[in-house]
């Protein structure tokens, strides 16, 4: 769409005291990161068959499945070809790469996330170098998945009910789905799109089950596509999001793979059927640890994303004068407005911070296990768990903050609010449900807190609990340091309040995990404890007034600093120029309903009954 950009907003990108280009480079990790982003993003948006000419919400299931498959091969000839030319496109330095740029393209998700987020991953992660050598192949006939979740279990893993069992006769792993409870359930790209997958089951040798462990199953037949025998699998149905990632459902009848099929990097089933366990339990659960780590920085990019958008329309938007006398003001005045989308804009800056002092943490901390070190894999497990929980509640919370702030047009598809929001809601749920991971972060601090309790020493990390016990804490501060040292307060009370509790139920004759159970709203909730006093909350809050009244003139170029474009951001309310209501009205004559002057429908039911009572 040519023409002017919004004066308001010309006004507000004049107003702006910092360099935005700066910042960008930043957010990038450095202005070479920056170039880099802007070629790929050039170089695919400017294929030509990745844009739609119908907007996705008017086809039906079937055809939005189709088209986003037809663009998903496109992408991945893409970056097939950029890893051919050694671009690294994977690099997690940023979260402005290569995937992000697919939100604009498939405005949902690719059908292959997860064959190229996980099923890649996981085999270079969890695979011996051999298996490597054969599966790893840039020309690999495998679509894969990751096929974990049951219809009878998500969060509690160890519950999961598909089995392998070795027969030493054939050297070959039987898969079996033994009951309904029993089908895997909730795998993206796994209902159409993957001929491959890789199966969490318990492992069974000579009758002794040996927990989860991670097969590779070819389910459909490399050629003609159709299932292999043995395997029921299909997609499972229309969801809140996630509409174009064919999630499905999978059984196995005592289907074969050979023994080389189990991932034995960590660990081995030899031929005549020796086990050869890991050296940590938990290496298994290595993908969903890689995930929650990612995950942050995803979440991150959503959020500028909506903040983006949020603004810019705020900036554009005026409704009612503050003053009667004055003309209608922008939104974005009315210091509430800046309260809800200040927030956002700063969250996201927090969660890409964090995203990528997670992402070198799990690279350092993969190494040392590399070396046989898993001393840091707890702390690692019990921060990631922590982060993606509240990464993502805190990202949907946001996200449809920022659409209840766009009015009555963030309610339209085409603001793409609630797409983005629908997206970001799924995370609190998969890869690990909200009140699950924030169980086994407490898990970890209670540990901590029953050493702190028994006056034993504790890691550096922990000596704030000590610290509290001793009442060691300072008065409440309103500075950085001052505002970390109360979190330490509230952590360390709340981890007390629970470790309390716990010992109670104990004491009182119940056994552990009922003891835990009991004392697990206390485990997850925040609590009171502070530092904090009653002047210094009076004193906060006036100084977050002063602060908003701070960023107000440079709120547009904070959000224009995301460098994120029209094609990614979609929406009709957060374009750069500004031109909302030129591009709603446009949006809205794409609508089928307004090919007919008169719909069908008259003459089959309206007429009949307006006419008749007229006679
Ligand atoms: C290249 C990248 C591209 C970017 C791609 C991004 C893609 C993002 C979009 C993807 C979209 C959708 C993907 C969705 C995929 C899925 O959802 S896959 C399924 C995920 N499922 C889950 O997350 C299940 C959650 N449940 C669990 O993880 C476990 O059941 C749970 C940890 C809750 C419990 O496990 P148990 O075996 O029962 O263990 P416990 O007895 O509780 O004790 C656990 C001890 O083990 C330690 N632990 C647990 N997990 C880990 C781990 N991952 N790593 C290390 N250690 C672990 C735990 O701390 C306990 O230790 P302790 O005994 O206290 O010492
Ligand atoms: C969009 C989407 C994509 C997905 N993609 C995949 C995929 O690619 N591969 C895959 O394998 N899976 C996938 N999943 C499945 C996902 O990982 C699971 O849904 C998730 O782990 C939650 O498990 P659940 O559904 O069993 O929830 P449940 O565990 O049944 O949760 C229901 C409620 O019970 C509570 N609860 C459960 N256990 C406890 C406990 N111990 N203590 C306290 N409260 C508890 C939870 O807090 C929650 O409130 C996907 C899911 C979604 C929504």
């Amino acid at each position: 769409m040519g023409g002017r950009v919004n004066e308001d907003l010309i006004k507000e990108r004049r107003k702006c005291t910092f360099d935005i280009k700066e910042l960008t480079h930043i957010i990038d990790c450095g202005e070479e990161n920056t170039i880099k982003r802007k070629q790929i993003d050039n170089y695919i948006l400017n294929i030509k068959e990745l844009w739609d000419d119908v907007p996705e919400e008017y086809l039906s299931h079937k055809e939005r499945y189709e088209n986003a498959i037809k663009k998903a091969f496109i992408v991945l000839k893409v970056l097939r070809q950029l890893h051919t030319g050694n671009i690294q496109i994977t690099d997690h330095r940023t979260p402005t790469n290569v995937y992000s740029i697919q939100d604009g393209i498939f405005r949902n998700v690719n059908p292959l996330l997860i064959h190229i987020g996980l099923f890649w991953s996981t085999i270079a992660a969890q695979a011996s170098t051999e298996q490597q050598a054969e599966w790893l192949q840039p020309d690999s006939s495998m679509i894969g998945t990751y096929v974990q979740t049951e219809l009878g279990h998500g969060s509690f893993i160890r519950g999961i009910e598909t089995t392998a069992t070795y027969d030493s006769t054939t050297d070959e792993f039987i898969l079996h789905t033994p009951r309904l409870s029993a089908y895997k359930w909730w795998p993206g790209g796994l209902g159409n799109t993957a001929n491959a997958c890789l199966v969490m089951a318990q492992l069974y040798i000579n009758g002794t089950c040996h927990g989860l462990h991670i097969f590779l199953a070819q389910i459909r037949d490399f050629d003609t596509h159709k299932p292999l025998p043995g395997i029921k699998v299909g997609e499972i149905g229309p969801k809140m999001g996630f509409n174009t990632a064919d999630n499905g459902f999978l059984g196995f009848d005592n289907h074969r793979i050979p023994r080389t099929n189990m991932l034995m990097k960590n660990v081995q089933v030899l031929r005549d059927g020796t086990y050869v366990k890991p050296k940590h339990d938990k290496l298994t659960y290595g993908s969903m640890l890689l995930t929650r780590v990612t995950l942050i920085s995803d979440l991150a990019y959503q959020l500028s994303k909506a903040a983006t958008i949020a603004v810019r329309y705020s900036a554009v938007r005026r409704q009612s004068p503050i003053k009667s006398n004055e003309p209608e003001r922008q939104i974005l005045d009315f210091v509430s407005q800046q309260h809800k989308l200040f927030i956002t804009i700063a969250s996201s800056h927090v969660y890409r911070v964090v995203g990528l002092w997670m992402w070198n943490s799990h690279k350092r901390v993969t190494a040392d296990i590399h070396e046989g070190n898993m001393g840091q894999l707890p702390e690692l497990h019990a921060l990631a768990c922590c982060l993606k929980a509240i990464s993502s509640r805190d990202a949907s919370a946001l996200v449809e903050q920022c659409r209840l702030a766009c009015g009555g047009h963030g309610y339209m598809m085409a603001s793409n609010l609630p797409q983005i929001y629908a997206y970001t809601t799924a995370a609190v749920t998969y890869e690990g449900e909200y009140t699950v991971l924030l169980l086994q972060t407490a898990r970890y601090l209670v540990k901590f807190w029953r050493l702190a309790a028994e006056h034993k020493p504790l890691p550096q990390n922990f000596a704030y609990f000590e610290d509290y016990i001793k009442k060691n804490f300072e008065q409440w501060r309103n500075s950085p340091e001052g505002i970390i040292e109360g979190f330490k307060a509230i952590v360390a009370g709340k981890t007390k309040a629970a470790y309390d509790t716990l010992q109670c139920n104990l004491r009182n004759g119940r056994e552990f995990e009922e003891a835990w159970n009991m004392a697990s709203v206390q485990l997850t909730n925040a609590s009171e404890y502070s530092t904090i006093s009653r002047n210094d909350i009076e004193a906060l809050q006036s100084r977050y007034e002063e602060l908003l009244a701070l960023i107000r003139p440079n709120a547009v170029g904070l959000v224009d600093a995301f460098d994120i474009r029209d094609e990614v951001l979609c929406s009709t309310l957060g374009a750069y120029d500004g031109r909302v209501y030129e591009r709603m009205m446009e949006e809205a004559s794409k609508s089928p309903l307004n090919e007919d002057v008169v719909n069908e429908s008259f003459h089959k039911y309206i007429r009949p009954v307006t006419m008749k009572n007229k006679l």
